[in-house]
């Protein structure tokens, strides 16, 4: 019974994860039948939106950065079982996203608006690349365990947790951040960028540049030589770009 408690507790927040997800991409669009974007949300002056917009980027920044560290992971699954500590973080994302769409507040004007039809289908497109490109990135790695079921259905099975895999299939061959270059291509490409939005897209460029530096220190301790030889081979969000020798 616990066991499959967890694995409904794993469904559950993989449900909400990727709702928040699907919210993300619609906010970030600031698509017309979305009830809050970047664009619309609440009113207030301008040091007041200022304020809080980056106190929301920073709280993605730190909660990202602090629950995906092995020291936090460890004091935190003897708290919560382990085999939903991937899908309680996630929770967390999801609760983090929440407060940014309930707490945006919009930054008036308008920095480009292109007019031109064909190069407005051409971003678009950008867009939905850079969304498609993520996703996909999301399975080269291991879709269902970076979402947490993984860990839950071995639990549930019985079957014993695998050790990391370092993974480098298709896009990984080429970046070695590829869902990030998607994320990054989602955030920035849009015909209609404001100062709203390009705030937004710049706090969570800094935040993943500094995400980053973390990320492969851990990903270097756990894979050690093969990680430091990709490193060197494999440029960093675009290819042959960022190589650390
Ligand atoms: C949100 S994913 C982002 C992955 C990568 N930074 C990217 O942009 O494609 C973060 C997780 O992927 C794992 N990861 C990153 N690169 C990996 C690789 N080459 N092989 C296996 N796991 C990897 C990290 O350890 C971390 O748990």
């Amino acid at each position: 019974m616990g066991r499959l408690l967890l694995m409904l507790v794993s469904l559950t927040f993989y449900t909400a994860a990727v709702a928040a997800l699907l919210f993300l991409i619609g906010w970030v669009g600031a698509f017309d039948f979305m009830p809050l974007t970047v664009d619309k949300g609440r009113e207030g002056p301008l040091a007041t939106a200022l304020l809080v917009n980056v106190g929301l980027i920073a709280l993605f920044g730190v909660q990202h950065t602090v629950m995906a560290r092995p020291t936090f992971k460890e004091a935190w699954t003897k708290v919560i079982p382990a085999p939903v500590e991937r899908s309680f973080y996630l929770l967390a994302t999801v609760l983090v996203l929440g407060a940014l769409f309930h707490y945006w507040h919009p930054i008036e004007g308008t920095i480009w608006s292109i007019q031109n039809e064909a190069a407005r289908t051409a971003i678009w497109a950008v867009f939905w690349l850079g969304w498609a490109i993520l996703l996909l990135s999301t399975f080269l790695l291991n879709h269902f365990e970076l979402f947490g079921l993984q860990q839950a259905w071995h639990n549930l099975t019985g079957k014993n947790a695998s050790p990391p895999q370092m993974r480098t299939p298709l896009f990984y061959k080429l970046v070695r951040h590829p869902l990030y270059t998607g994320f990054f291509l989602g955030l920035w490409a849009t015909p209609d960028m404001t100062y709203s939005h390009a705030f937004m897209a710049a706090g969570f460029t800094i935040y993943i540049v500094i995400g980053i530096a973390y990320e492969e220190r851990d990903l270097l301790d756990v894979f050690g030589q093969e990680y430091a030889e990709y490193r060197k081979r494999v440029g960093a969000f675009l290819p042959g770009i960022g190589k650390v020798p």
